[in-house]
């Protein structure tokens, strides 16, 4: 059997929108109460081929779901991210479908839709299960420009990929290249994946779409997230922001973006500076229509009202809170949760998560 394993990711960190991802699994410290039904981080697939198995599935592919949101999981290879991806991968390489009689067996441990990083951890195991039962020995560079083809802004799949805290972009590609990037979603993944049969094989993805980097964490910091119990559909909420920003604002996240990499790798951190990097002006004034509260939170959770606490800011697309802190988390998740409370009636779980400093991986078992 093979295990596949990925883990959570936060992207932006406030000023970094589509930059920045930090990978996270969970710490097992002792637990508060509130938290002590907290999620595994991570996304885990147990993959087998059977060659004695009789019954054949649809692409050779049978799929099961446990964990977080698995009754909502798509259990067709054509329709589940996870399996679509892989097909993608494997067509690339000229193979239709699964090698025969594969079971993946998909244990999702990371909430779907919250801000932090399912979609882009589905993508990153699609890529890896396509790589591993093609046997095709991609490299994760080689990997990271699949992944970019289905999801398109690189800072949660770089980060699930590589772990750790990275930041990452697209390059500027030649024309040739730029339309293949281009083409619509649609067509690299088309849904239902199946198909007709054409004998077509998918054309690869170009070479070297995006690049990343990996900085240095300091290991104090540890990042406490406040799950609300409801979804922001990250598609919605990248809708919501404006086309253009004003030369004000794009200098006021430059100026914050190119420092926090730097504060974050600082021993021991100066939560003054980080409270101010980490503010943001490019998306998340704009979802705060999305996630109420998330105003007053940002602007009342402070490190001089909250100590311990480093800065915050909204996870991904949200409704997550992301709180970058060193002590204190409990005091931390309660003021955030109260203010969440106040602004709508909803249940929030929090939990404290650290670097997964490794990033998607394979075991073989057996
Ligand atoms: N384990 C999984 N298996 C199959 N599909 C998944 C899995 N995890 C996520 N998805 C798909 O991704 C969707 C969630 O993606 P979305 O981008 O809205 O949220 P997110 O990735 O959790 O948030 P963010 O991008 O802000 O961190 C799910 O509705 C589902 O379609
Ligand atoms: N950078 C992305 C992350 C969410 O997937 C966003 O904020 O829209």
């Amino acid at each position: 059997m093979l295990k596949i394993k990925v883990p959570s990711s936060s992207a932006n960190l406030g000023p970094g929108f589509d930059v920045f991802g930090l990978a996270l699994k969970s710490i097992h410290t002792t637990a508060a109460p509130e938290a002590s039904n907290a999620s595994s981080a991570l996304l885990e697939l147990q993959v087998t081929i059977s060659s004695s198995q009789s019954s054949s599935s649809p692409l050779n592919c049978e799929i099961t779901c446990a964990g977080l949101g698995a009754e909502s999981l798509s259990r067709a290879p054509d329709g589940n991210l996870i399996t679509r991806v892989a097909l993608y991968v494997l067509r690339c390489h000229g193979q239709h479908a699964f090698p025969s009689h594969t079971k993946v067996h998909i244990i999702n441990g990371i909430p779907l839709s919250r801000g932090l990083g399912s979609s882009g951890a589905a993508v990153v195991a699609g890529v890896f299960l396509g790589n591993e039962v093609g046997g095709f020995g991609l490299s994760k560079d080689r990997m990271l420009d699949y992944c970019l083809m289905v999801e398109r802004h690189p800072d949660n799949v770089a980060a699930a990929l590589y772990g750790g805290f990275v930041g990452s972009f697209l390059r500027t590609l030649d024309p040739k290249d730029t339309a293949r990037k281009e083409i619509p979603l649609s067509e690299v993944l088309p849904e239902p994946a199946g198909g007709e049969d054409t004998g077509l094989r998918v054309q690869e993805p170009p070479v070297g779409i995006g690049s990343y980097h990996k900085f240095r964490w300091t290991p104090e910091i540890k990042a406490l997230v406040v799950i609300p119990d409801f979804k922001v559909d990250t598609a919605k909420a990248r809708g919501v922001l404006p086309l253009q920003y004003s030369r004000e604002d794009a200098i006021f996240n430059n100026q914050r973006s190119s420092l926090l990499p730097v504060l974050l790798s600082e021993s021991p951190p100066d939560a003054a500076k980080i409270s101010e990097a980490m503010r943001d002006k490019m998306h998340q004034p704009y979802r705060q229509l999305l996630v109420p509260g998330l105003a007053e939170v940002l602007d009342n959770l402070r490190p001089s009202s909250h100590p311990g606490l480093l800065g915050i800011c909204l996870s991904g697309a949200g409704p997550t809170i992301l709180a970058l802190a060193t002590h204190n988390f409990e005091a931390i998740a309660q003021a955030v949760i109260a203010i969440l409370q106040r602004a709508q009636d909803i249940q929030c779980q929090w939990q404290v998560l650290q670097p997964a400093e490794g990033g998607a991986m394979v075991e073989r078992v057996g």
